[in-house]
């Protein structure tokens, strides 16, 4: 809303003949409000339902995403948040047209992609096998992923250190051997990938901690290409700091680049951090809609004391 102080105070500074008579301002002082960016995805009632075998031969029902209604918008950042079990991640799966609805409706304009590398990366694999299975995944061409195979093991940070990010402070050396990047294109990544012995990237993604397949899934995630929608689940959940710092970078280029970013985290300070916006999500129900700090304020609240902000 327009100060009208501020807007008395240009007055002494316009020409004597103006200031004379009704002045007209130069420029208007309350201009029309911008126009809202384009909208990415928009949820419209949307309700989604499992059906699970209920242990007695027959099936049940579980509701688990109940009416939910927003609209989200190119440039967004938005956190989803909620106690466990409340329909984050089915939400988000929906948005990536990976969850048929039971009714109402997800419009997503553009491509989004869901850092659906969860399901695909597999255990058994090398972290540089999974690279290429999450770029796959992700709907990158075989091309793509060897133009950016690079990329994503630098911004996984994997290869320079296992719980060092070296973004800042350059550890005086890494655990392991990093993989010289010529033997590993020598090796090449078709048909068989070859990261150097010792390099984190050679061993099998089950013997990782959970940060670093973190980091992992989110290098492949964040790198891949730009999204319209990205949809992210955890991952920033686990990062440490730095780790933290540089994903919340990534994210504002793909905002600047106008697309859309959804992060389920049950890290409050990473959507705290990441986030403009966040949803609420309570048993399957959209609970409250808005500025991040304020929404977080209000789930943590309820988490200590039961409290639920006023309906809305
Ligand atoms: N594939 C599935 N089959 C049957 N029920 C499911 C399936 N996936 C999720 N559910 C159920 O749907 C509800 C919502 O689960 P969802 O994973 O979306 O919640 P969430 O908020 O992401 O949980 P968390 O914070 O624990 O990851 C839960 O009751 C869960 O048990």
């Amino acid at each position: 809303m327009a100060d009208p102080d501020e807007t008395t105070t240009a007055a002494p500074n316009a020409p004597a003949t103006e200031a004379a008579g009704p002045t007209t301002a130069p420029t208007d002082p309350a201009p029309p409000t911008a126009p809202l960016p384009a909208p990415t995805v928009v949820a419209d009632r949307v309700h989604i339902a499992y059906t699970v075998p209920d242990g007695l031969g027959g099936n049940r029902r579980v509701h688990a995403v109940k009416g939910v209604c927003f609209v989200a918008r190119r440039g967004e950042a938005i956190g989803l948040i909620g106690s466990n079990g409340s329909g984050k991640s089915t939400l988000l799966k929906a948005i990536a047209g990976l969850q048929p609805v039971e009714s109402g409706t997800i419009h997503t304009q553009g491509r989004p992609a869901l850092l659906g590398v969860d399901a695909a990366l597999m255990g058994d694999l090398s972290g540089e096998r999974n690279v290429i299975l999450g770029g796959l995944a992700m709907g990158m061409t075989w091309s793509e992923i060897t133009a950016r195979y690079d990329d994503i093991v630098a911004f996984s940070g994997l290869e320079e250190g296992l719980d060092e990010d070296l973004d800042d402070h350059p550890a005086a050396g890494p655990a392991t051997p990093p993989a010289d990047p010529a033997a590993r294109r020598r090796g090449g990544l078709s048909p068989h990938p070859s990261a150097a012995p010792g390099s984190p990237l050679s061993r099998p993604l089950r013997t990782y901690s959970s940060g670093m397949s973190a980091r992992l899934r989110f290098a492949i995630s964040a790198t891949a290409r730009s999204h319209d929608v990205l949809l992210i689940d955890e991952a920033l959940a686990t990062g440490d700091a730095r780790f933290r710092r540089r994903s919340r970078r990534r994210i504002d280029e793909l905002r600047a680049a106008a697309g859309t970013v959804f992060l389920v985290a049950h890290a409050h300070a990473a959507i705290r951090e990441t986030c403009d916006r966040a949803l609420w999500l309570e048993a399957g129900t959209l609970r409250m809609d808005g500025p991040a700090d304020e929404v977080v304020a209000a789930y943590e609240e309820f988490t200590r004391t039961g409290a639920t902000p006023p309906s809305r």
